[in-house]
């Protein structure tokens, strides 16, 4: 019982990793799967895909390490959050393709319970906006969209889930029904302050409880896989949503503490310890853990492009090949130029939520070429960071200013950007030397809970430090740039 297997399912690729018992990697795979575009505004997964991604790099991973399933102590699972999926209890078959995080079919559904001024209650319960993004919406079209559906629902027939249960499902062959409480906490259907499905918002949104899975604190038995998957079985004991599961990997345990992931989009969580801290800057309220029946609360916000600002470089404009040549340009770009890049490509996110807004760049000369969009597309996940941090500043006075910014996700490997992000911020930037923290994070979950693994304040004590960055630029300089980029961002909206 010497590793962990982390299951890590994202929006474009499933991953699993294994970690020792000292929590160092081994082994990695990982296979990508079709995203699907049925319409404009629409994007599914084919749950079957999902499934498949996930057992396959599990066996993949347990193979690549020589190891037998006798060496794999537990697992942990970490996922793509709000992802929407229903099958049928019987047959275990979906009734329809998940309904993605990114999927804006059911914008009129929120905008008609907008108009009936549910958004209040909403916010106030679950932590979160009344916006498509969340889970209950997308149950709630797919119940008035497949025939029958909510009928059998009602009668018992029919399961929901978020990706998590969905996998859990099928490791334990249909047997568990269950999520954990940071999952829950993203359906819009959660109570986060009594920690308890929300029968008034269930009503509102005429979703049967019975559809419903059970839910865990993140450390806790989630049931064990079945013996012809492995070949033994395997207990799950770890689950988190992956920004949730990426804040523990980063061993943000305290109050004030910060991380920010910067995959595809970007997404910051600033633990608020047992404050339920409300948002008047639109950021999120949610649920970072729940271990021993004990909340952490946190506030996030999120940033739709971060790293995609780099492969619009690359596949849009094809000024480079490789996301490492932004490194070279920026460092190349002309000083006396200053491009502001607004990537605004499918909206806004937090602090400003505008899904209608679109990019745009500002101070265009005829000198600017590849090296000054490359600068520019960096410099904008810099810029987007402060505007969350800041958000969050102005939330929680007094609690809320980060001494340092933990960072991770495939976009850190930037040198350049993560030296700007430090200077843009005015603050320390950490990266760590585990860079997986999501993955990480639900290896250490599944890890503690199984006994071989250290636990919070052992945990906490072995995060390392790969590189700190610190602030280089004036605070004149930092400045000036900042308010240019709030020039702009109010110049991309006024022009939507
Ligand atoms: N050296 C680099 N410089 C800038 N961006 C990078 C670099 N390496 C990777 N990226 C960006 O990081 C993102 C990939 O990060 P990853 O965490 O794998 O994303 P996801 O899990 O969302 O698919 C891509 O958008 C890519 O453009
Ligand atoms: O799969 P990722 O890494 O893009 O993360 C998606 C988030 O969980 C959505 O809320």
């Amino acid at each position: 019982m010497t590793h962990i297997l982390a299951i890590d399912q994202g929006t474009t690729s499933s991953r699993a990793i294994l970690f020792d018992t000292r929590l160092h990697p081994v082994a990695t795979a990982q296979e990508e799967f079709p995203q699907h575009y049925p319409q404009a505004g629409w994007v599914e997964h084919d749950a079957l895909d999902l499934w498949t991604t996930t057992a396959s790099t599990a066996r993949a991973v347990i193979e690549k390490a020589g190891l037998g399933t006798r060496d794999i102590a537990a697992i942990g699972i970490t996922n793509q959050r709000e992802t929407t999926l229903l099958w049928d209890r019987a047959t275990g078959q979906p009734l329809h393709r998940a309904i993605v995080w990114q999927d804006r079919r059911t914008a009129d559904i929120c905008e008609a319970l907008k108009q009936d001024g549910h958004e209040p209650m909403i916010t106030a319960r679950t932590g979160l906006l009344l916006d498509p993004y969340f889970s209950g919406t997308k149950v709630k079209w797919l119940l008035d969209h497949i025939p029958d559906a909510r009928t059998r629902a009602e009668r018992g027939e029919l399961a929901f889930g978020t990706v998590d249960s969905w996998l859990i499902w099928n490791l334990t062959g249909g047997k568990r029904h269950v999520t954990d409480a940071t999952n829950a906490a993203r359906t819009m259907l959660f109570d986060i302050g009594r920690n308890c499905w929300d029968d008034e918002l269930l009503a509102l949104l005429d979703i049967p409880r019975a559809l419903l899975p059970e839910v865990l604190d993140c450390a806790a038995d989630f049931g064990t896989t079945r013996p012809d998957l492995f070949g033994r079985e395997i207990p799950i004991l770890g689950v988190a949503g992956d920004q949730q599961a990426a804040s523990m990997g980063q061993a943000c345990f305290q109050p004030g503490m910060l991380k920010s992931t910067y995959g595809t989009g970007c997404f910051a969580l600033l633990n608020t310890g047992d404050q339920m801290v409300a948002s008047s800057n639109r950021l999120l309220t949610t649920i970072m853990s729940r271990l021993d029946g004990r909340t952490t609360y946190g506030l996030e916000g999120s940033i739709f492009i971060a790293g995609a600002v780099v492969q619009w470089l690359r596949d849009g404009l094809q000024i480079i090949r490789h996301a490492a040549e932004t490194q070279p340009l920026a460092e190349a770009a002309d000083p006396t130029q200053d491009l502001v890049l607004v990537p605004a490509f499918t909206g806004l996110g937090a602090p400003y939520w505008r899904p209608e807004s679109r990019g745009a760049i500002f101070g265009l000369t005829r000198n600017s070429g590849p090296a000054e969009f490359a600068r520019a597309a960096l410099e904008s996940v810099g810029f987007q960071t402060r505007d969350l941090l800041e958000a969050m500043r102005a939330d929680w006075p007094g609690g809320s200013e980060p001494d340092v910014l933990r960072v991770d996700g495939g976009m850190v490997a930037s040198d350049w950007g993560m030296q700007f992000l430090s200077d843009i911020l005015g603050a320390p930037v950490d990266r760590p030397t585990v860079t997986e923290t999501t993955a990480l994070g639900a290896a250490w979950l599944a890890g503690m809970r199984a006994g071989v693994c250290p636990d919070q304040e052992g945990f906490a004590e072995s995060w390392q430090l790969e590189r700190r960055f610190t602030p280089q630029m004036k605070a004149e300089t930092r400045d000036a740039k900042y308010a240019r980029w709030q020039r702009a961002v109010a110049a991309t909206i006024a022009a939507t």
